[in-house]
């Protein structure tokens, strides 16, 4: 089990296997990466991730950019050792054709990016994108077993800060007796030239949880799920919180092979191109003694 210098165990891995984009989103923090070389093939990624796998990492998230984006992203499922989870975080509007091929490939659930239910605002978001690909997208997942499917929306001032509850019930609609489709409501990382969008979600946690059956906390970034009437809601409050980085227990992987220990900085990462057996290991373990919680309480 890999742990850092603070006592937090890295049980997670976040590979970007892409920079490239369908979409051009107002805020996309594309997992931090800036300015990416060749993207890594897929011998690559099953190398490293079979090296943090015998390091005991045992979930994994595709991420990037927009991993459907890949055309080899089945044979990149495929390629992985075995995780207790294999998941992928989506723009979804490559999802409706492909869950049923992911799902086979070894996927075990979801992720997909839907902010607003309005057409009009999700074609600002999203730079031109069509809200019904990505609802079909959800509705193919859950037909294909990718579930918990989790509806990520980042709320912002003037755009969808009115919208949670519609985006509940659109959930809920998919949660018969049991929940297939959690919301996942997720506070803007203030980019610059963001500020103006930004919106406290803290009072829309405060008002769901007041409302909440059941309260689950996770243990990555002591994250609140609330369990509501054939509804389940998650928040992502990672700005300024020192309990959500003390909590972090995932490594990242840039889409071009380097190993990445915060998604805020660009000053520590660790290159692993091209290494392999102990030297890939011993790199590994050299990015993790590099991870520091990025917001903690400082005298
Ligand atoms: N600051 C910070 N933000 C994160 C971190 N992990 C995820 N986020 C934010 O959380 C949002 C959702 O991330 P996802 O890729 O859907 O994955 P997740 O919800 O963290 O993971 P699962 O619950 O396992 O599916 C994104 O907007 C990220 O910016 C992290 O380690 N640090
Ligand atoms: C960078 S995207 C990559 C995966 C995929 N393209 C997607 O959109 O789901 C991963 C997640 O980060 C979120 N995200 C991007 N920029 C963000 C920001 N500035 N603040 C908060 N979340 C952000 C997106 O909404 C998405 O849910
Ligand atoms: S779809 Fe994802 S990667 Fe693409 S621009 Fe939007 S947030 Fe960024
Ligand atoms: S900002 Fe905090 S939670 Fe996010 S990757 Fe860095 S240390 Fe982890």
């Amino acid at each position: 089990m890999l742990v850092d210098r603070f006592g937090r165990r890295i049980t997670n891995l976040r590979i970007a296997v892409t920079n490239r984009c369908n979409l051009s989103c107002i805020y996309c923090h594309r997992e931090g990466e800036v300015n990416p070389g060749e993207e890594m093939h897929v011998e690559e990624i099953s190398r490293i991730s079979k090296a943090f796998y015998e390091l005991g990492i045992r979930k994994v998230k595709i991420t990037g950019g927009e991993p459907l984006l890949r055309e080899d992203i089945v044979e990149i499922v495929q390629s992985f050792p075995p995780f207790d989870e294999i998941s992928i975080t989506t723009n979804g509007t490559l999802l409706a054709r492909m869950a049923d091929e992911l799902k086979d490939a070894g996927l075990s659930r979801v992720n997909v990016s839907l902010d607003t239910l309005k057409e009009d605002t999700y074609g600002f978001i999203t730079g031109g994108g069509n809200v019904q690909k990505v609802i079909d997208g959800i509705e193919a997942a859950c037909n294909a077993g990718l579930t918990p499917v989790k509806v990520n929306m980042v709320v912002m001032k003037g755009l969808n800060e009115n919208e949670v509850e519609n985006m509940l019930e659109f959930t809920s609609k998919f949660n018969r007796g049991r929940i297939d489709v959690i919301l996942q409501v997720i506070e803007l990382l203030k980019l610059p030239g963001l500020e103006e969008y930004y919106y406290d979600i803290s009072p829309i946690e405060e008002r769901y949880a007041g409302k909440a059956k059941a309260v689950i906390v996770r243990s990555m970034h002591m994250r609140r799920q609330y369990v509501l009437d054939n509804a389940a809601i998650e928040f992502v409050k990672p700005l300024d919180n020192s309990e959500f980085c003390m909590h972090c227990n995932r490594i990242r992987v840039t889409s071009d092979g380097k190993i990445k220990p915060c998604l805020l900085r660009n000053d520590n990462l660790v290159d692993v191109r091209g290494l392999d057996g102990r030297e890939l290991k011993e790199a590994i373990m050299r990015a993790v003694t590099l991870r520091e919680p990025y917001f903690c309480d400082r005298d």
